[in-house]
């Protein structure tokens, strides 16, 4: 059974340490201690409040639910030590220079950070990119007021620009734009909208190729705990986890 550790003991950490299947949750960390000894409580696992104890432990995998910024402060460490690391904050990788550091450091360790597709979908083939590269990118993404922690009297555009710009201004809302690039292998144009007559968060995918055209609409249920997390990130990085050692992969 693949041991983990969980870093971040929030509304995804919750979801992953309760439902995890065919993995455990060894050890958890949390910046807020108070978290980690609860959640640890919950799912039979030791809590730390420091992070170089918390690494000390047994598991042979770290799984990020916490910030762009721990990813950031932690990831090099998770390399380093010999661990996987799956990184659902995956906003800190629009850096340029971080990224590239941070992946050079996993090939000299012969490790993998992995990031899973998260609040959305498609990310498995919009990876043709990489070898024909897109000539049209763009996430349109609609959130409720409550998702985007604001107020609003009408659907309004908040954010035109490119995803590595929109992720240092809404780090906890956006992460989806930087994978999606990730994946297609340029930077994604984001358009982001508050609308209060939305009840869910809702991601439009707009691609053109010379493969032909993409149109994805993911209308995500928000987290009871956290609306500005969609349900669907959690269940992708515990089908991520479920997969692991399986023999048959599925999707390029
Ligand atoms: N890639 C994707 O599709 C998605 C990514 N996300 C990202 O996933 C992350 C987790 O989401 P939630 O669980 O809903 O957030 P949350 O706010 O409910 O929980 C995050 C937890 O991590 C802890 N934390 C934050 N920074 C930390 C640090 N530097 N060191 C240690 N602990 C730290 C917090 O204290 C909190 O307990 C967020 O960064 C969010 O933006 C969320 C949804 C979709
Ligand atoms: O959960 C979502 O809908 C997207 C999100 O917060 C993110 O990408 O950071």
């Amino acid at each position: 059974m693949i041991k983990i550790g969980l870093l971040g003991c929030g509304n995804v950490g919750h979801i992953i340490a309760t439902h995890a299947e065919g993995i455990r949750v060894v050890a958890v960390f949390d910046i807020i201690p108070g978290r980690a000894e609860e959640l640890a409580l919950l799912c039979h696992a030791r809590s730390y409040a420091d992070f170089d104890a918390f690494m000390r432990e047994d598991f042979s995998i770290v799984v990020e639910a916490a910030s762009v910024d721990a990813v950031r402060t932690y990831g090099e460490a998770v390399l380093r030590s010999g661990r996987d690391i799956v990184v659902l904050s995956g906003g800190a990788l629009a850096d340029d220079a971080f990224r590239e550091h941070l992946i050079g450091v996993a090939r000299e360790a012969g490790k993998k950070i992995r990031i899973p597709s998260g609040a959305i979908t498609g990310l498995d083939n919009l990876k043709i990119g990489q070898i024909s590269p897109p000539k049209h990118l763009l996430l349109r993404t609609t959130k409720p007021p409550a998702s985007l922690g604001m107020t609003a009297e009408a659907r309004t555009e908040i954010f035109k620009g490119l995803a590595h710009d929109c992720i240092k201004q809404y780090p906890k809302n956006i992460n989806v734009a930087v994978a999606l690039g990730l994946a297609a292998g340029r930077d994604a144009d984001v358009e982001l909208w508050v609308d209060p007559a939305a009840e869910r968060n809702i991601h439009e995918i707009f691609v053109e190729g010379d493969f032909g055209d993409i149109y994805i609409r993911v209308r995500n249920v928000p987290s009871p705990d956290n609306p500005a997390t969609s349900y669907m990130a959690a269940l992708s990085i515990l089908t991520l986890l479920k997969n692991l050692e399986n023999p048959l992969v599925v999707g390029t």
